[in-house]
């Protein structure tokens, strides 16, 4: 079996199309333009791409963009002083803190002071509670777009056995928590789980979130298995240039999988659609208007 590759850049422009659709009728209706505030502190240069990144599509899909650039000595103070006044704007309606931040700032403490109704990462204390028991939650970006995409390749997940290879905060457990709100029987692995083959191969849907180059191989995959490459390691190969692999070797597993995500151009462009997803639903909630359904889980 070749698999079919699930094309996340394609599936992205797809959900920034119909934000910016949302965004319109807000605008035209209701008289609303909902407004993301993204905080970048010091000089990350992946993370400048992204916060670029974040604004251009904000802005093409008719949000108001606020870019807060600190210094790489920002103190904690500082930063918190920032938050409270972002949280206490009204035209702010997501509010969002590019991680990793410099080691001297404590990210709990930083994203825990972001109002909940405006964390649009998903990654505040009271978001994860809401999302471990039920409760209606901003759900994090990137577990979100997956969530998206195998949906849109299976339809229905309730039944099936889906493996998460991770247990960050950012991704595993919330992934885990997303599939098993949709009746999947889930496991979740990690760097301890013993035989790792054997856990994945029981996998009708494998999401795979651990940071480690080509971790899982052909051999973990069940026949006609969805895959979901979180993965994004990029290695300097021998002649100095740089390239981005997933946590999944992509060709052998493609032999095996029934669908696939590639890396680069798979979950990677989803996490963006999925904030600007998130601060249109987070602007909805603000101003108590029903919920682009089509873009909440
Ligand atoms: N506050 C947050 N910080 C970070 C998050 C997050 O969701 N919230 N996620 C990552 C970085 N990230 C967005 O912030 C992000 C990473 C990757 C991509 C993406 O489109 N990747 C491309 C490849 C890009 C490349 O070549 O480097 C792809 O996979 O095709 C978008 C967003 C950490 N920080």
């Amino acid at each position: 079996m070749t698999a079919k590759i699930i094309d996340g850049k394609a599936f992205a422009a797809n959900v920034r199309g119909r934000v910016a659709d949302h965004v319109a009728r807000l605008k035209e209706v209701n008289g609303l333009t909902p407004g993301l505030a993204v905080v970048l502190v010091g000089a990350d240069p992946a993370s400048e791409v992204y916060v670029r990144n974040k604004g251009k599509q904000t802005v093409a899909a008719g949000m108001n963009s606020y870019k807060h650039r600190l210094p790489a000595e920002t103190t904690q103070t500082e930063l918190l002083g920032l938050i409270d006044r972002l949280n206490a704007d009204p035209d702010v309606h997501g509010i969002l803190v590019q991680l990793p931040l410099p080691t001297h700032l404590d990210e709990a403490l930083v994203i825990n002071a972001i109002a909940p109704q405006k964390d649009v990462d998903g990654f505040h204390i009271s978001n994860a509670g809401k999302l471990a028991t039920g409760q209606k939650a901003m759900v994090p970006c990137t577990p979100l777009g997956c969530l998206m995409m195998l949906r849109d390749t299976l339809g229905s997940l309730a039944g099936k056995n889906a493996v998460v290879v991770g247990r960050s905060n950012i991704v595993g457990k919330p992934m885990a928590q997303l599939l098993l709100r949709d009746s999947c029987t889930v496991t979740i692995a990690h760097s301890r789980t013993q035989d790792l083959a054997t856990v994945c191969r029981n996998a009708d849907i494998l999401v795979v979130a651990v940071g480690r180059p080509e971790l899982i191989t052909g051999d973990h995959i069940k026949q006609g298995a969805v895959v979901i490459d979180v993965g994004m390691n990029r290695l300097t190969r021998d002649d100095g240039k740089t390239k981005l692999v997933g946590d999944v070797e992509f060709a052998r597993a493609s032999e095996r999988a029934g669908a696939i995500t590639p890396v680069p151009g798979g979950v990677g462009p989803m996490t963006i659609a999925c904030l600007l997803a998130n601060t249109l639903t987070a602007t909805c909630r603000a101003h108590g208007l029903p919920e682009p359904g089509d873009l909440t889980p």
